[in-house]
């Protein structure tokens, strides 16, 4: 007889004050067994309760009337010493006493009063439970290889046969802990072998992860959080059920059967069904073979675009589902700035209520992974078979302002990226609105140490304009699969807006998998290993020293650099006179440089308007507008062919830069060669943040409008001083209030401001940080008098967890992680001193920006503080900013300063 699906929650996450209604309530809403933690403080480190509590709540459930029956007691024992129990478990109720197979060789005592010398065994306890009236069962934890119980399994004697093998999917202890899909083989080895077995998965299931259980084989499911934890318990109780029955017809199969268990599939459709989901001719082998020899011979690397793909009757009432019953939030982070399907960022995790309202997005997700089209994909790519069941899709949307940075999609176990556009079918998507996805190329280069390794190139060369109904697709391949979604523009008026629709660039992007465990084409550990190489790949297939710019840090003379942090002052007139040629007066007087030294000494950052002699500032704007003014070749080749060179490769930053030795004379080789170098402006700065430098490394930057951008990144080593000085000369970068110290939080006043407890953040209103509301597409889109241009400047504190979807969602740039802020702005000076773990960045700077975002970047190595500045964590750099933070408001201007 195949064993039949039983729902078993695990009451461990039950309200315990109220335990004996919560079961009863369970078992009312549909549960088979209530799974029952036994907890003893050493063999899992948690405790729970014993045998008087489970008394009283076997009065809330009726017994059950025959074995498995429902009410049964699934008691799993996580006791160090099992056999001492079972008998005051019986007493209290128990029906089935599970016990850990790597506690079975333990006391033989019959009850916890009583001591023994003698060891009982696994055999001899299911002897012994079966004797005290129950059914027994014996479960292994992860550690545990599955082989240790075919001894019991395949004994002779029924009695010392288990009733029940309970693989745990989880360390065993806590509830609420992730599924280990690496314990799904044991199940599937049992299945093959034993297929009436009653086989229990416990730890981390639940909607998410049933279907591999059950694919596995497991028809016993636990699930405690899933189920308590559930706005509907009910509802959750007949998703799991839904699973196993499929599992029964497996069991039903022939046990000597050596092929794997075949897959089940969401709404496995038949070949024709997922052909009509189509557009006509699709799969007609000529249209297939074009497709094919299309893709193996396109470049820069190997990709696809199909058009009209799916029936478009089916597309438009895709579109409306989506219209009327998907809510977008606006998300920002370094790497992307989009509008995401809030609940639909993984259509997997929708629950039933919402599936509900997308009959034909379900419709099309169902084709799109059915055996048909993933043949297809498969033939075309020739990446092998895909899987059936990680159907991993998301909605995304581009208004205006939103792009997707370059990245190469690598994660886990995917293997084909596509994207299938949605935008409006009735008014066409146009190239100039930009939105495009845009490939890059890579080039081998030949390490230091003879290793080459790929790197992407600044320019991409294959740009895809979206269109309705168009499907582009490519393998993902470690450092190689570089793309990006280039900036959908700004329109130049509001009308233009409504006439070109809002240009919502709506698409669902997602991914194919290698195939999971259960289905067909799986191969053990070929995830794991996939995992491996593209992290490998990722860590050596873009060493740094392929980047530009390199480092180039200007060691200053130890003698000179301690003798200089004595002197406090300028004694010598001349320096005196040199420092007032470039630094505005007011920044020279003893008493201001002893109140930026006190700011910075106690926030660690501090941002000095003004910084520059107003008569030097003003050569150095007319120079940068100058330069502004003359027209840039587009591309990287050329623009390296005079002074500037270009930051790369692209998926860490891409800006124009000058390092020293600058060929052309101009204020900012002046800035960057004489007064920032100098002796006197460094015994300014190490007066000014009671530092000692070690080396200075300056670099001029320029982020052109439409392009350029630094990630987040952090840096090695020790604490370092970091220099900005903005030298942005348009306006309209959000740096406007920032003088506006009345310490109000009206947020939605600017694009970026300052916060009123000194914290810089971005603005919450439109900048979402991901915390924005969702709301309709059509309302989102509704354009805002403010363009938010970028460039402004993040330092935040690292994440250590890393993020599932970290190729793509680097950071998440939430308000409490960001340390400091500063947008591009004209002659401001930034010091941050700044810790090895603060990632920092560059943001994006639109197209829609006045002009492009110059600054001068300096990073400063110094010497070990004695009496560093500590906050009670011990450390002593922006990285641990409190809240109680004051940003330092800077100066109000000062009479002598005859600003331009
Ligand atoms: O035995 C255990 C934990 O040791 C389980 O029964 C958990 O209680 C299951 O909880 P979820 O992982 O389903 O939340
Ligand atoms: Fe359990």
């Amino acid at each position: 007889m195949a064993p039949k699906a039983i729902v078993a929650p695990s009451i461990l996450s039950a309200d315990f004050a109220n335990l004996g209604e919560e079961c009863r309530k369970t078992i009312a809403q549909g549960a088979d067994w209530l799974h029952v933690d036994i907890m003893d403080g050493h063999f899992v480190p948690n405790l729970t309760f014993g045998p008087p509590v489970v008394g009283m709540i076997r009065s809330h459930v009726d017994k059950p009337t025959e074995n498995y029956g429902k009410g049964t007691f699934d008691c799993h024992m996580m006791i160090a010493e099992p056999k001492k129990w079972v008998k005051n478990f019986k007493k209290a109720g128990c029906d089935l006493y599970c016990f850990h197979y790597e506690a079975a060789n333990s006391s033989a005592a019959e009850s916890p009063e009583t001591t023994s010398e003698l060891r009982t065994s696994p055999r001899e306890l299911i002897r012994y439970i079966h004797d005290n009236g129950m059914l027994a069962g014996i479960a292994i934890k992860p550690a545990t290889k599955v082989d240790v119980l075919w001894d019991v399994l395949d004994s002779p004697h029924a009695k010392e046969r288990p009733d029940m093998v309970l693989v745990m999917t989880v360390e065993p202890g806590f509830g609420g802990q992730k599924f280990m899909a690496s314990e799904l083989p044991k199940v599937q080895e049992l299945r093959k072998r034993y297929p009436d077995l009653n086989i229990e998965v416990d730890g981390g299931l639940g909607p998410g992860t049933i279907d591999q259980a059950a694919d596995a084989g497991a028809n016993v499911i636990v699930a405690g959080s899933a189920v308590f934890g559930a706005k509907d318990p009910a509802e959750v109780i007949s998703l799991l059920r839904e699973a196993p029955p499929d599992m029964k017809r497996k069991a039903d199969a022939p046990a000597d059967r050596k092929t794997p268990v075949k897959k089940r599939s969401k709404n496995a459709l038949t070949d024709d069904e997922a052909k009509a989901r189509f557009r006509k001719g699709l799969f007609d082998n000529k249209v297939l073979s074009k497709y094919t020899a299309e893709y193996a011979s396109s470049t820069p690397y190997k990709h696809s675009v199909i058009s009209d793909l799916v029936d478009d009757g089916l597309l438009r009432k895709v579109r409306s589902e989506i219209k009327a019953n998907v809510s977008f939030t606006p998300k920002e982070t370094d790497i992307y700035k989009i509008h995401q399907s809030g609940d639909l960022a993984n259509l997997d995790g929708l629950d039933n209520e919402a599936l509900a309202k997308l009959p034909s997005l379900l419709a099309l997700r169902d084709a799109l992974y059915s055996q048909t089209f993933r043949d297809y994909v498969s033939h075309i790519t020739g990446c092998g078979p895909l899987s059936g069941r990680k159907t991993d899709m998301a909605i995304n949307v581009y208004t205006p302002g939103c792009y997707l940075l370059c990245h190469d999609d690598v994660i886990g176990s995917r293997k084909v990226s596509y994207i299938l556009y949605l935008t409006d079918p009735d008014t066409p998507w146009q190239p100039e609105w930009g939105g495009a996805l845009r490939l890059f190329p890579t080039v081998d280069r030949e390490g230091k140490d003879g290793e080459v390794a790929k790197t992407p190139l600044p320019d991409p060369v294959k740009v895809i304009p979206p269109a309705w109904n168009q499907l582009s697709f490519f393998a993902v391949q470690p450092g190689e699969s570089f793309h990006d979604v280039e900036e959908v523009y700004h329109a130049a008026s509001k009308k233009e807006l409504e006439k070109n629709g809002g240009r919502i660039r709506m698409a669902i992007s997602g991914w194919f998998h290698i195939p999971q465990i259960g289905e067909d084409g799986w191969v053990e550990g070929a995830e794991e290993k996939a995992a491996r190489k593209s992290g490998l790949m990722q860590l050596q297939g873009n060493p740094d020293q392929h980047d530009r710019p390199q480092a180039r840090p200007v060691e200053i003379e130890k003698s000179e650099s301690s003798q200089e942090s004595d002197e406090i002052g300028f004694e010598d007139e001349a320096d005196l006179e040199f420092l007032l040629k470039y630094l505005s007066p007011t920044y020279l007087t003893p008493d201001t440089i002893e109140r930026v030294a006190e700011h910075f000494e106690e926030n660690f950052s501090i941002t000095l308007p003004d910084i520059l002699h107003p008569k030097f500032a003003a050569k150095l704007r007319k120079y940068v507008e100058a330069e502004e003014g003359k027209a840039l070749p587009e591309d990287s080749e050329t623009i390296e062919k005079g002074a500037w060179k270009v930051a790369r490769p692209p998926h860490k930053h891409r800006y124009l830069y000058l390092q020293p030795t600058v060929s052309e004379e101009s204020p900012l080789k002046e800035l960057l060669e004489v007064f920032l170098p100098s002796r006197q402006f460094r015994v300014w700065l190490q007066m000014a943040t009671r530092t000692v430098v070690k080396s200075h490394d300056l670099t001029a930057r320029r982020f052109r409008h439409g392009k350029d951008y630094t990630l987040a990144t952090g840096h090695e080593g020790d604490a370092r001083l970091e220099l900005n000085i903005g030298l942005t000369p348009t306006d309209g970068w959000g740096d406007e209030v920032e003088d506006d110290s009345d310490g109000s939080d009206d947020e939605a006043e600017a694009p970026a401001r300052k916060g009123a407890n000194g914290k810089a953040k971005a603005n919450g209103s439109s900048n979402g940080k991901g915390k924005g509301k969702g709301k309709a597409i059509d309302k989102e889109i509704e354009p805002k008098d403010e363009i938010e241009v970028g460039g402004h400047e993040v330092y935040m504190a690292g994440d250590d967890d890393s993020n599932e979807d970290a190729a793509i969602y680097k950071s998440s740039a939430e308000d409490d992680n960001i340390l400091f802020f500063q947008a591009a702005a004209w002659n401001k000076m930034t010091l941050v001193l700044r810790d090895s773990q603060t990632l920092r960045f560059v943001k994006y700077v639109s197209r829609a920006a006045k002009g492009d975002r110059w600054d001068v970047s300096g990073v400063y190595e110094i010497e070990e503080q004695d009496e560093a500045p500590e906050d009670e964590n011990g450390t002593s750099a922006v990285g641990v900013l409190d809240d109680s933070e004051e940003e330092f408001q800077g100066f109000s201007p000062d009479e002598d300063s005859d600003s331009d």
